[in-house]
């Protein structure tokens, strides 16, 4: 309960105002004469700069004093933001300011709220807390400050102050209570002292005041309550997700922390020095090694304020789309997705119809039988290689046979990185045999070769037009082409045309009949190879030479399998995926069985191929020794792997990611710290295949620290009841939200249009209640509209701004979830976009239509729509309330003329 004000608390207050004020005066002067203080900056602080000076020591003086400039810069504008007084023990009382960076000198009660001392601005009036020092204090006192320079003096703008005996009040103005204070002791005339104290009423607000969103973007909330700030201090190597019911601040607990980890002022010191070394060895800075996943472009943009506001530079580069992000890893990095230039295995095509529903429900099981069977697919290969290098007739082969196959039998299923640490070993020699044996393969072929120029000068120029005529055909074959002994020799950068581009194919195709006549297979005519071959005719080896050449091509083949074991397994993994759903596809498994092309591929089938290859180096590069040797020819190709890693790694909205897709970004984060964090809401899921239940993410990390936090701080108490009557309604996972305590949290009952069925009647009821709630909030807040589809965006927006213009309220059209302009219009969305963000009010049109939509999502559609508005909800419906909820009726009202 907030308790009322009397004489001595008021009295209290207005010192506390008085004190507040001039300490803010006094911060500000100072951090601004440091910002003009020429001396505290930069190397010019180095007494004599020689030679001893190394060039480093000097850029990390310059990365200080640009880190303390920016602080000064942030202290100038807002020089704290709570005032604490705590008691120890002895019963001293002590005042702490707390500011948003780091405290200038001269200040010694002035903490940052990230270092440890801040958590006393989240703490309760009663709270214990340890100080860094291990004296015990108890907070009797705090104010939440918000500064505002004027042009004569410093102000603090809706101050929350609570004591023991006293509050939470708000002051709308610390500044106006010190003013009435002089005001009352000259004001001699009655209607003077009249006015007076009304002003010092309303300036004095009992409990808290909610306050309206202007703009379209996170707000600020400088302090988190305890619950969030414990969960934003948590160090940085911790797997934590926090799960919450709409608007408890996960995504603001997301950002500050982040903004704390990046600075490593406040890091503890084990965390300092393991964020030096992985920074070196990587050659990232650790406050650009960083990613954050979400699941739309317009939360990215809605963030993107928040995080200037922590002073996380060139957020945009790090916060991505797993659609984007996925695509660049599979195309550019990981070569799982073909490009013009000729590598990768696989076409993405976004609506390919490939899987069945099995795969949507358990892309665990779906995942975890690839896995299985692309691992034991890789070791059955180096199995075969083995024994055939074994069956080979020169002792020398036959001995390193022998080797490799004592090696891979004593490889335990499951211990691959032992097993390529023991074939590590034999690198050397079995590169060593390779490059003898292809000398002499290459020499026979080459001396075929130039029987034939002897003959013809013209021979190569001739077979250079039959490749061209060939091109076509070769580009269609390669797809089928999964001959695990095709010729490896071919690299990327092989030339296309002329008379370098038909050596390479001579030798090709001399090679590949070679194979064929010492495995006794023959080459199939229709590949380009084939066709090749036919062309020379007799013009290749000899019968005998074919045999010779053959023998020793197959034993090469064998043993490249082992020259980089590593760089195989994991550039095989797209191959063995196709070979896999090939596999399964008959008993239709996993997969339809027919209906589209083997070079297809789903996103959510490359889910499952990125996070194969990303956990199979994962695995390796885990391990101590791997890291430490990790330039070694043995290792090195896993360093592309490496070098995506990052220090931390956090996801928004983590209920939209399937469970592969969370295990991919996990796989993302830098193994010496596993910092990982992500947050979101069960009930809020709006794909298909997000995660349905904690054990879908326990599956990511078995070590998963799940926090939750319940007070729900965006909506009104009838909105906040409507969204849980919606859960119950709808058979969600019940959510046991709280309204913050003390909060003014009465606004307006949701207003509700049914049979709406022309645009007309729509727009003006929209325009209608657009124009109630600037009346009643005396200026246009945050407002959005969300329409089912895109074609619906531009002609609600047209219509609208038309029935608004008479009282110059603009409405903006967002066409595929590009929010345009930053101040308060009224915004057109198409609903699939809206998630995380939220405004004052909203606005839904046709809700009954949803359901005929989006028949799988359509609760989760609903929920999250009402759940973005803070104060003001309208809904249309074509017909009436969608039968699913049409037991919240009692929940709506007609319009708010009566601001009921
Ligand atoms: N401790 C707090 N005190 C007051 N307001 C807060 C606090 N924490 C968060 N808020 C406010 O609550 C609103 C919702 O915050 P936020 O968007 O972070 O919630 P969320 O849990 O991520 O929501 P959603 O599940 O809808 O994505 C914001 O306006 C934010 O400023």
């Amino acid at each position: 309960m907030t308790q009322s004000l009397n004489d001595e608390s008021r009295k209290h207050i207005e010192q506390v105002a008085g004190e507040a004020l001039a300490q803010l005066e006094s911060i500000a002067e100072t951090a601004k004469s440091k910002l003009h203080d020429g001396r505290t900056l930069g190397s010019d602080a180095l007494a004599s700069i020689n030679t001893m000076t190394s060039s480093s020591a000097i850029q990390r003086l310059d990365q200080i004093s640009q880190a303390n400039r920016e602080s000064y810069q942030v202290l100038v504008a807002e020089p704290a933001i709570a005032r604490v007084v705590v008691v120890d023990e002895e019963g001293e009382e002590k005042t702490y300011y707390i500011c948003r960076t780091t405290p200038v000198s001269g200040f010694p009660n002035l903490a940052s709220y990230r270092a440890p001392v801040g958590r006393l601005a989240s703490l309760a009036i009663g709270a214990e807390f340890t100080l860094p020092n291990g004296t015990v204090v108890e907070v009797l006192e705090r104010a939440q400050l918000r500064p505002n320079a004027l042009a004569d003096g410093w102000d603090s703008r809706d101050t929350v102050v609570e004591a023991e005996h006293f509050g939470p009040f708000t002051i709308e103005s610390l500044r106006a209570l010190l003013t009435e204070v002089a005001g009352e002791e000259v004001t001699e005339d009655i209607l003077g002292q009249l006015l007076a104290e009304e002003t010092v009423k309303a300036n004095i607000i009992d409990g808290v005041r909610r306050s309206v969103i202007t703009k379209m973007g996170l707000r600020d909330q400088p302090i988190l309550d305890q619950y969030q700030d414990e969960i934003f201090r948590l160090p940085l190597d911790k797997r934590l997700l926090i799960l919450g019911p709409p608007g408890t601040g996960k995504t603001t607990t997301l950002i500050r922390r982040l903004g704390q980890k990046l600075d490593t002022a406040f890091l503890e010191e084990g965390e300092q020095r393991l964020v030096e070394t992985v920074a070196s060895a990587q050659g990232i800075a650790h406050a650009n090694s960083w990613l954050m996943f979400t699941p739309t472009e317009l939360l990215k943009q809605y963030l993107k304020e928040a995080f200037a506001r922590e002073g996380v530079p060139a957020s945009d580069l790090r916060i991505r789309t797993w659609q984007d992000y996925r695509r660049e890893l599979a195309r550019n990095a990981f070569g799982v997705l073909r490009t013009a230039s000729g590598g990768g295995t696989f076409v993405l095509k976004d609506g390919l119809a490939s899987l069945s529903e099995t795969a949507l429900e358990r892309p665990i099981q779906w995942f975890d039988d690839f896995d299985t069977w692309q691992r034991k697919a890789y070791l059955q290969e180096l199995h075969d290689a083995a024994t055939q290098l074994h069956e080979a007739k020169t002792p020398e082969v036959l001995s390193l046979g022998a080797r490799l196959q004592d090696i891979l039998s004593r490889a335990a299923d499951g211990a691959l990185a032992a097993m390529f640490g023991s074939l590590a070993m034999e690198i050397a020699k079995v590169q060593a045999l390779v490059s003898s044996l292809k000398e002499g393969s290459d020499g026979k072929i080459k001396a075929a070769l130039n029987l034939q120029l002897n003959r013809n000068r013209a021979f190569l120029d001739e077979l250079a037009r039959v490749i061209d005529s060939l091109q076509q055909a070769q580009a269609t074959d390669a797809d089928d082409q999964d001959d695990p002994d095709a010729d490896e020799e071919e690299d990327a950068t092989a030339p296309r045309t002329g008379r370098a581009a038909a050596l390479n194919a001579y030798m090709q195709a001399v090679r590949a009949q070679a194979r064929a006549a010492a495995s006794k297979r023959a080459v199939s005519k229709a590949t380009r190879n084939g066709k090749i071959i036919e062309w020379l005719g007799d013009r290749g080896l000899t019968e005998a030479d074919r045999a010779e050449v053959g023998a020793s091509l197959l034993v090469q083949a064998s043993a490249r399998r082992f020259v980089n074991p590593v760089k195989r397994y994991l550039d095989g993994i797209p191959k063995r995926y196709r070979a896999f759903r090939r596999e399964r596809q008959p008993a239709n498994t996993w997969y339809r069985h027919e209906g589209f092309e083997a070079r297809d591929i789903h996103p959510l089938e490359l889910d499952i191929v990125l996070l194969a290859i990303l956990r199979a180096a994962g695995d390796l590069i885990s391990r101590p020794n791997v890291q430490r040797d990790i330039d070694s020819p043995a290792w090195s190709s896993l360093q592309p792997i490496l070098g995506h890693y990052r220090n931390q790694i956090l996801v928004d909205e983590a209920t939209d990611f399937s469970p592969i897709q969370l295990a991919s970004m996990a796989a993302l984060a830098h193994p010496r710290l596993r910092s990982f964090f992500a947050c979101g809401d069960f009930n809020q899921r709006l794909t298909t295949w997000g995660a349905r239940s904690a054990d879908d993410l326990k599956w990511v990390f078995a070590d998963f620290d799940i926090k939750e936090i319940t007070v729900s701080y965006r909506q009104s108490k009838q909105l906040n009841d409507l969204a849980r009557a919606m859960i119950r309604a709808v058979g969600g996972t019940e959510q046991n939200a709280s309204l913050p305590a003390h909060m003014d949290s009465v606004g307006v009952a949701p207003a509700l249009l049914e049979h709406a069925t022309n645009a007309e009647t729509i727009v003006g009821w929209l325009a209608d209640r657009i124009r109630e709630i600037e009346r009643f909030v005396g200026q246009l807040p945050s407002t959005a509209i969300f329409v089912n589809t895109e074609d619906d965006v531009a002609p609600v927006a047209d219509a609208l701004n038309a029935a608004l213009a008479e009282h110059n309220i603009q409405v903006i059209a967002c066409r595929e979830g590009q929010a345009v302009g930053q101040e308060s219009n009224v915004r057109v969305f198409d609903i699939q976009h809206i998630k995380g963000l939220e405004f004052e009010a909203v606005f839904f049109v046709g809700i009954d239509q949803l359901a005929t939509l989006h028949p799988t999502l359509f609760d989760k559609y609903l929920y999250v729509g009402t759940t973005r508005a803070a104060t003001y909800l309208g809904v249309t419906c074509q017909g009436t309330l969608p039968s699913a909820i049409e037991s919240l009726r009692t929940h709506f009202c007609q319009d708010w003329q009566q601001g009921d």
